[in-house]
């Protein structure tokens, strides 16, 4: 087992002791799911200033313990607390709306005849695809001002539908920032792109992430090239357990991405991105 930014002390309900700096707390957690080990003596801690990727093969428990973060999962055993709240002692709901989250299964809730101005700014009202009285105009305004930062303002008024896969996953960038959250959580958002949305999506996280007034991030990729400049830790994770965890620049080697992936890989490194091949 990885212990992974072990230097917080742990308090006697299982939390440590400087909770209000920490966004993300797991200690000792447990996923099983149908006599399935999901997660295994997962310990991670994500700081109000750190930008964390998960990377990992296939089935290896990176979108079971971002819907942890997302507090939309409850661990079988031990601690997990998110935002300083500590899950099955708090209402989700209302934790729910201090974290920004976009996933496949977000994408999916979102009906096709769905004004793209009104998924971003849906998300201020905790609905999605549902009629709703008006929006206030700061809202409105806000939403636009997202879609403009994202490179799509174009498509405020398009369908959801009818949009491409990357300016969908745009949208739901917009979207997971409307509520302006403390914890933003992105599951494998260039997933499906073309070499140029995928370009572009990178750069744009990037700018976020550079962005000392933006929230705390976690992104799922399953790839070293998706790594937006500007991320500061990484946690591997293979078969539901931490391979290796912490500032980018020492889990991010060859021999942890080897043991992770179950390959013999190289890794290469071009300014401020990564790429990684079979050696
Ligand atoms: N409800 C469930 N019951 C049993 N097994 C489950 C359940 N949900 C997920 N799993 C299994 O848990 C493992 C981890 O799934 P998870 O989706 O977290 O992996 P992942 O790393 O995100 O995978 P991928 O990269 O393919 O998206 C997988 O083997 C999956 O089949």
């Amino acid at each position: 087992m990885c212990t992974v930014n072990a230097a917080h002390e742990n308090t006697r309900d299982g939390g440590p002791d400087n909770l209000e700096d920490l966004m993300i707390h797991t200690s000792g957690v447990e996923v099983r799911r149908g006599g399935n080990k999901l997660l295994s003596d997962l310990d991670w801690s994500v700081e109000l200033d750190e930008r964390w990727v998960i990377l990992g093969p296939n089935g290896a428990g990176k979108t079971t313990l971002l819907k942890l973060a997302a507090a939309e999962l409850h661990p079988t055993s031990g601690t997990v607390h998110i935002l300083g709240e500590r899950l099955g002692r708090t209402d989700v709901f209302e934790l729910r709306t201090r974290i920004g989250f976009t996933s496949a299964a977000v994408n999916a809730r979102v009906p096709g005849d769905e004004k793209v101005r009104d998924v971003v700014v849906s998300a201020g009202y905790a609905v999605m695809g549902r009629w709703r009285e008006r929006y206030d105009e700061l809202d409105t305004e806000r939403a636009d001002e997202l879609l403009a930062a994202l490179g799509i303002a174009h498509l405020a008024t398009r369908e959801y539908g009818t949009l491409s896969e990357g300016e969908r996953k745009r949208t739901l960038i917009a979207r997971a920032q409307m509520t302006d959250p403390e914890l933003l959580l992105l599951d494998e958002p260039a997933a499906g792109l073309d070499l140029g949305g995928r370009e572009d999506l990178v750069a744009r996280l990037s700018g976020l992430a550079l962005d000392p007034d933006a929230p705390a991030m976690v992104l799922v990729t399953h790839h070293v090239e998706e790594i937006p400049p500007g991320f500061t830790h990484a946690l591997l994770l293979a078969e539901g357990r931490v391979v290796a965890g912490g500032l980018l620049d020492d889990v991010l080697t060859a021999e942890n991405l080897s043991a992770t992936f179950g390959q013999d890989l190289v890794l290469e490194r071009s300014g401020d991105r990564y790429f990684a091949r079979r050696r």
